[in-house]
């Protein structure tokens, strides 16, 4: 186990470039299962989360080299779904992701429920709503077991927008026999990539980023080479750990396009940036003043499904409000468990009350202190570092663990931004 010792209170300056998406990285490498041709990935993030995904590809059989660290060649010439690593599956949520390609491919497939951040209960029914209209038997018995001869295209209405079963959707449908709707369809940026690589590859999807998708089946897949885009998650971090600290910071390729709704929101938190073509500068003063809705309201920032505000932004949200003056209630209805984080923040200094599961409300600004704290999962855990950045004092975050599966070498490029940050064994 390894911790991190932070100092906080100094303001951050300098600039970064984000690792590519995880979220993108994921399914992608599940898409190269659906082609037999030679596909070279560029700007995969060295995350831990991507690394078992790579293991677990291996483990089927797919020949994946390394070209340098962000670049890998993968080729699934041939797919063994026997060989597959079940605890593997357990590790990630994004396992759950080898079921449309490989229904696709191999007609079969054997899966474990799958891991990912324990921020309560996930559903996986509305991957067996869309796999199941497309030709697929699927049958659960503490495992799930995939069967199909040959998937059809069909018009499938999602019971909701849910991320890795819209991409499974699309996986499964790209090779199916006629033509596919996808409708309730998801959208976020990742889900776009994946769109944009399958096309890139011979797929034939329309309606990219719109929430009805429309896939006309294709015989075969061929090879290719896609750079997968940047981290908006990261991006937003970098920008939440530069007001924080009232540092300044430039994101270089930060993938401006896809900052509209969180830029709305932390404008509604006082805090402002400027797009510099594909780069973002976020300037040293702030306003930090809560806006109140019309008619001096106290404001409300809820999750949606995109392009609303994403629940993996929330944490971050929610430590740049305990810095600007004024009240905010926040409402994440997706997860259960991912405000529980804010007793952390309330044991720092912070002035927040915990209504419920769902939602909290910020009363900002407050003097954080550093405290001795441990990292829930991969979003808070992010969360919590930007507040010791924040804090007087030093404060240590336990389990990285969290926080390596999705952002990489996090202290390395906070280091550079003139952060006090080690990683110790504790
Ligand atoms: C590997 C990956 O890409 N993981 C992301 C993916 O997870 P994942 O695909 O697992 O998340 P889903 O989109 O399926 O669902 C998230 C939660 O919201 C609920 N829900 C969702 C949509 C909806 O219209 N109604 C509804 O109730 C689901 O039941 C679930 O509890 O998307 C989530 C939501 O953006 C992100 O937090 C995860 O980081
Ligand atoms: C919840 C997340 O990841 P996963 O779905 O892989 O658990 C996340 O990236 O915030």
């Amino acid at each position: 186990m390894e911790k991190f010792l932070i100092e906080g209170g100094h303001p951050i300056s300098g600039e970064v470039t984000p690792a590519g998406n995880k979220n993108a990285a994921l399914p992608i490498l599940a898409a190269c299962i659906l082609t037999r041709e030679k596909v070279v990935l560029h700007n995969i993030p060295n995350i831990e989360d991507v690394r078992t995904m790579r293991s677990l590809l291996e483990s089927l059989g797919i020949s994946i080299q390394t070209v340098d660290e962000h670049t890998w060649e993968i080729q699934s010439s041939e797919v063994r779904p026997r060989d597959m690593d079940p605890d593997l599956c357990r590790k990630i949520r994004a396992s759950i992701l080898l079921a449309g390609p490989m229904i696709a491919r191999a007609g079969t497939l054997e899966l474990p429920p799958p891991g990912g951040d324990v921020i309560g209960r996930r559903r996986v029914d509305t991957h067996i709503l869309a796999l199941s209209a497309l030709g697929a038997e699927v049958n659960y018995n503490r495992t799930f077991s995939f069967k199909a001869k040959e998937l059809h295209g069909a018009d499938i209405l999602l019971d909701e927008a849910s991320v890795t079963a819209t991409e499974n959707a699309i996986m499964a449908a790209v090779t199916a026999k006629g033509r596919s709707i996808i409708r309730n369809a998801a959208s976020e940026p990742h889900i776009q990539e994946l769109c944009a690589f399958l096309n890139k590859i011979g797929a034939d999807i329309h309606h990219i980023g719109s929430n009805t998708l429309l896939i006309n089946g294709v015989d075969q897949l061929g090879g290719g080479e896609y750079t997968i885009g940047p981290d908006y998650l990261e991006v937003v971090s970098f920008i939440g750990a530069a007001v924080v600290t009232h540092g300044s910071i430039t994101i270089r390729n930060a993938g401006s396009e896809y900052l509209n709704m969180v830029k709305l929101v932390f404008q509604r938190l006082g805090v402002d940036w400027e797009e510099k073509g594909q780069d973002i500068f976020v300037p040293k003063r702030q306003r930090l003043t809560i806006e109140p809705d019309l008619g001096n309201a106290i404001p409300e920032i809820s999750v949606m499904p995109w392009p609303a505000f994403p629940t993996d932004l929330m944490s971050i949200a929610i430590v740049v409000a305990t810095q600007s003056k004024g009240t905010v209630l926040f409402h994440d209805w997706m997860y259960p468990s991912r405000m529980f984080f804010t007793d952390k923040l309330v044991g720092m200094g912070a002035q927040i009350v915990l209504c419920d599961p769902h939602r909290c409300i910020v009363q900002g600004p407050s003097h954080l202190y550093g405290e001795k704290m441990e990292s829930p999962d991969i979003r808070a855990g992010m969360a919590l570092l930007l507040a010791a950045l924040s804090a007087e004092g030093t404060s240590s975050i336990r389990s990285v663990a969290q926080i390596d599966r999705g952002y990489e070498k996090i202290d390395e490029k906070l280091a550079k931004l003139g952060v006090n940050i080690q990683r110790v064994k504790g």
